[in-house]
C-alpha cells in the first residue's frame, strides 16, 4: 500500500512539473521553431551534442555554425532554448535597442561576488552605476593608468626575458605569463595596491581573485552546479566563501587605508590642471571615485564598494590578458604583419626598446590598432554574452516571448564568411578605412557595443598598446617548433591539434587547454 502511495505521488510530482513547465514556456516553445536549431531530444535538450567538456563546447556550436550557414539558430540547454544570434543584423538590432539590455541567465551566477555591480545589474540601478563610473576612464585618469601599465610592463618584459633566455628553444606559454601582468596592473588601478605577481610574490588577494574567476565559469557551464541547493553540497561553495572572505578583508583595510590617504591628498578634478600639490599625490586608484562618490544624496555603503571594485577587477584583468596572448600568437604566426607591426614602433622609437611609450605615441599607433581589432575578431576575449528579452518583443521579422534566453556568440559573429572574405586569414588591413571591404561595425563586436557596451574598452586598449609595443620592440615572434596549425586549423572543430599547438575552449574567456606556446627571440 505504501509503495502504491509512494509512487502515485513521485508520478503525480513529475505530472505536476511537466505542466507548470508547459505552462512557463508554452508560448516560448510556440515560437521558437521558427528558428532552426540541431535535433533536440525531450528533457536533455541538445545537451548531448553539446559534449561534456569546455573544448567540446566550443568545437560543436562551430560545427553549428557551418550547419546552419552562419544563420541564426537554437540550441536547448535542457529545458531552456537560448537562440544565438550569428546573423549581424540581428546583433545589431539587440545591441543598438534601449530596452533589449536586461541580463538574467548566466549573470546571477556571478552575484555571490560581484553582487548587482556594473555587469550583472539591470534597469535603473545599472543606469546609476554606468553613470557613477563612467568619470573612471576620463583621459586623465587613464593617463594616470597608463603610469601604472608603464612601470608594470616594464618589470613584464624582464619576466619575459629572463624565462626566454632559461627555457629550450627560447619557448615560453604566454598564456601562463601574461595574467601575471595584467593582475598587477588590474590590482594598483583599482584598488592602489601592488601585489608584484609578475615577481611570483604570493598574494591573499591574488589568490582569492583567482579561485572566484575559477568557480564562475565552472557553474556557468555545469547543468548540476547552476543549481544552488547542490552547488551548496561540492567543496566549490565552501572554497568560495573562503574566498570571498579573504577578500572582503582585505578589501576592509584597503578601503581604510585609502580614506585616510584621500584626506591628506585630494582626489584631482578631471577639469583642472595638475598642479605641484596633486604632482605629490599618490596615483589615482578606481576606488578613489567610489569612495567620494554621491549617488542620489547618499555616499556608496562598503558592499556598493566591494560590488565594483571585484566587478574591475573580475572584468578587467582575464580579458585583457587574453587580448594580449592572441595579439602576441597572431603576430609570431604572421611574419608579414609582425614586421609591418614592427616597422611602425620602429619609426616612433627607433632602436630604443625599453623607453615607456607616452600617452599622445599610443594614439598614433595606426597599424597596431588593426593588428589588435583584427586579433579580438578572431579571438575575442569574451566569446559570447547573453541578454534576456524583459518583454514580448520583435526581432526584425522574428517574434520572440517573454523571457527568451538570447545568446551574442562574438566567437563565431567574427569569422561569419558572408561578412569576411577569407575569415580564417589573420589581416589586419580589412579594418582599414582604405580597403575596399569596409567592416560593418556589427560584424565583429569584441567589446560589445551599444548602451552596455565595455566601459573599459580605453582601459583594455591602453593596456594591450603598451605591452605589444614593448613585446615588439624587444623580441622576435616565432611560432612553436613543433606547431603546424595555423590559424585556420584553430577555427576548424575536426582538426586534432598536436605537439605545441592550441586547443581552444571556452571558460567565461577565450583560452587554450594546452598553453600558448611562443618563441621569443631577443632582439640584437
Ligand atoms: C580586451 C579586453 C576586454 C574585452 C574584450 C572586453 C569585453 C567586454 C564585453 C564583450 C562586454 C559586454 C559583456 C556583456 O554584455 O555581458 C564587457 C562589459 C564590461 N567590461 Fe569589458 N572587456 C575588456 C576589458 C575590460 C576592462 C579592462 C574593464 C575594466 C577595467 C572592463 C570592464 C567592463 C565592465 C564593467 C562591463 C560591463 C558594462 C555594462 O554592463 O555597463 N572590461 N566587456
Amino acid at each position: 500500500m505504501f509503495d502504491f502511495l509512494f509512487s502515485v505521488g513521485i508520478l503525480g510530482i513529475i505530472v505536476l512539473f511537466a505542466i507548470l513547465y508547459r505552462e512557463r514556456y508554452k508560448r516560448l516553445i510556440q515560437h521558437i521553431d521558427k528558428f532552426k536549431g540541431p535535433k533536440k531530444i525531450p528533457i536533455l535538450g541538445n545537451v548531448l551534442q553539446l559534449g561534456f567538456t569546455p573544448d567540446a563546447y566550443l568545437k560543436n556550436v562551430m560545427k553549428w555554425y557551418k550547419q546552419f550557414d552562419y544563420k541564426n539558430f537554437y540550441v536547448w540547454i535542457g529545458p531552456i532554448p537560448f537562440i544565438l544570434l550569428v546573423e549581424s543584423k540581428f546583433v545589431e538590432h539587440v545591441l543598438s535597442s534601449n530596452t533589449l539590455t536586461y541580463k538574467e541567465d548566466p549573470y546571477y551566477l556571478m552575484y555571490p561576488w560581484l553582487g548587482r555591480g556594473l555587469l550583472t545589474s539591470n534597469g535603473h540601478q545599472w543606469l546609476l552605476r554606468r553613470k557613477l563610473i563612467t568619470p573612471s576612464f576620463h583621459f586623465k585618469i587613464l593617463k594616470e593608468f597608463l603610469q601604472v601599465m608603464n612601470e608594470t610592463s616594464g618589470r613584464f618584459i624582464e619576466l619575459l626575458s629572463r624565462e626566454a633566455a632559461g627555457s629550450k628553444d627560447q619557448l615560453l606559454d604566454i598564456q601562463n605569463l601574461v595574467p601575471r601582468l595584467t593582475i598587477d596592473v588590474i590590482c594598483e588601478t583599482a584598488m592602489g595596491t601592488k601585489v608584484n605577481s609578475v615577481e611570483g610574490q604570493p598574494s591573499e588577494i591574488v589568490e582569492a581573485i583567482g579561485v572566484l574567476c575559477n568557480i564562475i565559469p565552472e557553474r556557468v557551464l555545469s547543468c548540476l552546479k547552476r543549481i544552488e541547493w547542490f552547488f551548496m553540497c561540492t567543496p566549490m561553495y565552501w572554497q568560495q566563501k573562503k574566498a570571498l572572505a579573504t577578500l572582503r578583508k582585505n578589501f576592509a583595510k584597503i578601503i581604510e587605508d585609502r580614506r585616510r590617504l584621500l584626506e591628506t591628498f585630494p582626489p584631482i578634478s578631471n577639469d583642472t590642471e595638475e598642479d605641484e600639490f596633486t604632482s605629490k599625490r599618490p596615483k589615482m586608484a578606481f576606488l578613489d571615485n567610489l569612495l567620494t562618490a554621491d549617488v542620489e544624496g547618499k555616499p556608496l555603503s562598503f558592499e556598493d564598494i566591494f560590488e565594483e571594485v571585484s566587478t574591475f577587477m573580475f572584468e578587467g584583468h582575464d580579458t585583457t590578458a587574453t587580448a594580449i596572448i592572441f595579439g602576441i600568437y597572431c603576430l609570431a604566426w604572421t611574419p608579414r604583419v609582425q614586421k609591418l607591426a614592427y616597422d611602425e614602433q620602429k619609426l616612433i622609437f627607433g632602436e630604443d626598446s625599453n623607453r615607456h611609450p607616452t600617452y599622445d605615441e599610443l594614439q598614433n599607433m595606426p597599424y597596431l590598432d588593426l593588428v589588435i581589432k583584427e586579433t579580438l575578431r578572431i579571438f575575442p576575449s569574451v566569446p559570447f554574452i547573453f541578454r534576456t528579452a524583459p518583454n514580448d518583443t520583435h526581432l526584425l521579422d522574428k517574434f520572440l516571448p517573454k523571457g527568451t534566453a538570447m545568446v551574442i556568440p562574438i566567437f563565431g559573429l567574427g569569422h561569419n564568411p558572408h561578412n569576411f572574405d577569407e575569415p580564417t586569414e589573420f589581416r589586419p588591413e580589412r579594418f582599414a578605412n582604405t580597403d575596399r571591404t569596409k567592416v560593418n561595425v556589427f560584424d565583429s563586436v569584441p567589446f560589445s557595443a551599444g548602451a552596455r557596451n565595455c566601459i573599459g574598452q580605453k582601459f583594455a586598449l591602453l593596456e594591450l598598446k603598451v605591452i605589444l609595443s614593448k613585446v615588439l620592440r624587444r623580441f622576435q615572434l616565432l611560432p612553436a617548433p613543433l606547431a603546424k596549425q595555423n590559424i585556420a586549423d584553430i577555427l576548424n572543430p575536426d582538426y586534432e591539434p598536436g605537439k605545441q599547438e592550441v586547443k581552444m575552449y571556452v571558460s567565461i574567456t577565450l583560452k587554450s587547454l594546452t598553453g600558448v606556446p611562443v618563441r621569443l627571440v631577443e632582439r640584437k
